[in-house]
């Protein structure tokens, strides 16, 4: 059996004035818009969970968190990791390190990379050194809209000694 899984997942979501903006489980301040969502709309926890289930071939989050169910409505994204995460261990896997890429026209994100690359390892337990965190603008061609990709590589916990 393989020794090492890469994961792959993605998330977008549509932008409106009036919204907290959440990215990594950190809320980002004086943001002019954040997303519409049935959770808190946190795409970047949203596709790192996707990521995780990916690379276990465990489907998806909406699979486990339907968007027609009410009980989801307003959920804290960082739970959906967590279970994510669960699954992942319970399939013979850890995480190994994260690569994440928001694509984000404004607010600029730069000042914050350090803070959700910390947050987002601190909920896989990783290092925040283990967890890369890019931000690009789409050239104003997407001012409404948050786009995040993200590969993961997973390690089997008999062969990494986690
Ligand atoms: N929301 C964002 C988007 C981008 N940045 C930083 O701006 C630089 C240029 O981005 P391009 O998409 O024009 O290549 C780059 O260094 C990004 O880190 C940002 O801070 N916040
Ligand atoms: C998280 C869930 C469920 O609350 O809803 P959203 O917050 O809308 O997020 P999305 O990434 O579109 O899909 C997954 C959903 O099942």
């Amino acid at each position: 059996m393989l020794a090492y899984r890469i994961g792959y997942g993605e998330d977008a979501h549509r932008l409106e004035g009036g919204r907290e903006l959440w990215l990594g489980g950190v809320r980002v301040p004086d943001a002019p818009h954040g997303a519409v969502a049935h959770s808190d709309g946190d795409a970047v926890l949203h596709a790192v969970a996707d990521a995780l289930l990916s690379g276990v071939a465990l489907g998806d989050i909406g699979q486990y968190y339907p968007d027609t169910d009410p009980a989801n409505r307003g959920l804290d994204s960082a739970t959906i990791l967590r279970r994510c995460l669960g699954l992942v261990r319970e399939a013979g896997f850890v995480p190994l390190n994260v690569a994440l890429v928001v694509t984000l026209d404004r607010p600029k994100l730069g000042a914050m990379r350090a803070v959700i690359a910390r947050s987002v390892a601190d909920l896989l337990g990783l290092a925040g050194s283990e967890v890369g965190v890019s931000f690009k603008t789409s050239e104003g061609l997407a001012l409404s809209h948050v786009q995040v990709r993200v590969t993961v590589l997973l390690g089997r916990v008999d062969a990494v000694g986690a």
